[in-house]
């Protein structure tokens, strides 16, 4: 379970860019995040993560309140947050099974990660994951020989390799096709079903949002302005989520819109 409570993230002294938001995700859910660029869907991943510190707020994840962590504590909440990148984020001269192996990193000894001694089971576990996504047989190529989705497949199984307890997708498929776009899509709803896991997927095609995810939480300028299901997500839900600019969420109307509308 994830549970965000008045999470606010302002970047140096300028406007906060998440304000005030509360979110609560339940395992075995994946959940599209939609809206307009700059309205902090990022931001959001990345506070969950801690690549970027919140400015104030919780964030918890299994009862561990990973907000408050430092160095260990945190390197060790880390490993179990598994990142899924719209640019994939292989390491194109290593091979299938050596990017997979990266998730990994967190928990073996650096001399083996270095001399490609990975543990047995870690191995055989790349096999198995790698059977389940479809990519084993590419095992011994090198990342750079594979098609976006294939590729897409290895940064999957790279982060189910962390015994990951949430997944965390920023534009997943933005990089690709119509067709394997939604092949990954798929693959994601049933990987949180199969492994029970919370899967926040930030998406700007609310078409496949709509398809694949059972619920979708709209932001606008930092704040959660939606949450339900697909269903739920009219031409008015739409508008709500998508209209508007910074300067009039601030009050701000610039006087050539007022001319127009007067
Ligand atoms: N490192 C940073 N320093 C300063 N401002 C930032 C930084 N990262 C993001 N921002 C600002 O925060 C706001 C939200 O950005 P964010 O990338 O989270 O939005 P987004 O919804 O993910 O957008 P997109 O859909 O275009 O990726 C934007 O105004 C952006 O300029």
């Amino acid at each position: 379970m994830l549970r965000i409570t008045s999470l606010v993230k302002r970047y140096g002294d300028g406007a906060p860019v998440l304000q005030d938001l509360n979110l609560e995700v339940a395992g075995e859910s994946i959940v599209s995040i939609i809206g307009a660029s700059g309205a902090g869907k990022s931001t959001l991943l990345r506070c969950i993560n801690r690549l970027v510190e919140p400015t104030s707020g919780c964030i918890e994840l299994n009862g561990v309140e990973l907000t408050s962590l430092k160095r260990e504590g945190l390197r060790r909440s880390r490993r179990h947050i598994g990142m899924i990148f719209q640019g994939f984020n292989l390491v194109d001269r290593l091979t299938v099974m050596e990017n997979v192996q990266c998730g990994r990193l967190g928990y073996i000894p650096y001399w083996r990660a270095a001399l490609r001694r990975y543990p047995a089971e870690d191995i055989e576990r790349a096999f198995h994951l790698m059977e389940r996504v479809g990519i084993a047989h590419y095992a011994n190529k090198r990342a750079d020989e594979l098609s976006g989705g294939e590729r897409q497949r290895v940064g999957v199984v790279r982060a189910l390799m962390q015994e990951p307890q949430i997944l965390l997708a920023d534009e997943p498929t933005a990089s690709l096709d119509p067709v394997t776009s939604r092949q990954i899509m798929e693959l994601l709803q049933s990987l949180a079903d199969e492994f029970k896991l919370p899967v926040l997927i930030n998406i700007h095609n609310v078409a496949e949002a709509k398809e694949f995810t059972r619920r979708i939480v709209g932001m606008r300028f930092g704040r959660l302005i939606f949450d339900g299901p697909p269903d739920a997500l009219d031409a008015d839900a739409m508008h709500r989520v998508y209209s508007g600019t910074p300067a009039e969420e601030r009050g701000h109307v610039h006087p050539d819109i007022l001319e127009a509308t007067a």
